[in-house]
């Protein structure tokens, strides 16, 4: 089971002091899937993925990334993550942004000019490249940053709600091309709340308050909740308690 799946979280609890955000969430990503975590608005999407991407610590549970149990800071440079907030330099260019993070990754010369030639085609921003990031719309910003962590070609993407605030026909395009990347290999776990993007995964969790209530490709989920669309199966599983792919089968 290890062998096949990139990401495997192993009953993962985390508090933020007396708060029980998370509650035994174990998953298992497969290589070269876009794995979807959909959920409300404070269910405790972000804090998953800040604990998969290393930078936050479960309060208990296990989690290896490539076959490396987490946190690993040798891993740091295969896993790029995207956080929900945008992390720029607001005074720098893009390009500018783009070129301290790409050294950062070890990226110079001809190579990295080229990698930012190429992101920046990605989230279609080369006519702004050279325009303060200060001046950038928010859509801008969230493109800029996905730009920013598909920039060195890690194996494995981690992206926060990546498409929020980007118009649909770009969005089909970022779309296109992560599916592009895990036909390279790569793997992605994205965050999101809004179900036709969840649609869009070969593989989603569903969550709620902390709890995994169904797990599976989009299509899995449906059948068992009897649902034709992803929005009823959500409103089937909330309401009738945990059903983790393991109790249905
Ligand atoms: N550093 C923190 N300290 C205390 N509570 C936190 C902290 N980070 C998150 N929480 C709480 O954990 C819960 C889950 O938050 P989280 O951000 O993971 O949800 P989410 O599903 O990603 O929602 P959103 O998409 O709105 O960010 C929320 O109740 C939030 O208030």
């Amino acid at each position: 089971m290890e062998k096949e799946n990139c990401i495997i979280l192993k009953h993962i609890n985390k508090s933020f002091g007396k708060h029980q955000v998370l509650t035994d969430v174990s998953i298992e990503v497969p290589y070269g899937n876009i794995y979807g975590m959909l959920g409300p608005s404070g269910c405790g999407k972000s804090t998953t993925v800040k604990i998969i991407a290393g930078i936050s610590e479960a309060t208990s549970g296990e989690v290896f990334v490539l076959n490396r149990k987490m946190p690993d800071l040798d891993l740091m440079r295969n896993v790029g993550y995207m956080a929900q907030s945008d992390a720029l330099y607001g005074d720098l260019s893009a390009r500018e942004n783009l070129e301290f993070f790409g050294q950062l990754y070890g990226l110079e010369g001809a190579r990295l000019n080229e990698r930012i030639e190429e992101v920046i085609e990605v989230v279609n921003l080369s006519a702004s490249i050279d325009r303060s990031v200060s001046n950038f719309s928010g859509g801008m910003k969230r493109r800029l940053s996905l730009a920013m962590t598909i920039l060195h070609e890690p194996k494995v993407l981690i992206l926060d709600e990546p498409t929020v605030g980007i118009d649909p026909l770009l969005r089909q395009n970022i779309w296109n091309e992560l599916y592009q990347m895990t036909e390279k290999g790569v793997t992605i776990l994205i965050t999101t709340h809004v179900m036709d993007e969840a649609e869009k995964c070969t593989h989603l969790s569903m969550m709620r308050e902390g709890k995994l209530l169904a797990t599976g490709t989009p299509d899995e989920i449906q059948k068992r909740a009897g649902a034709e669309k992803l929005e009823d199966a959500f409103l089937y599983f909330s309401s009738n308690g945990d059903f983790g792919e393991e109790a249905e089968k």
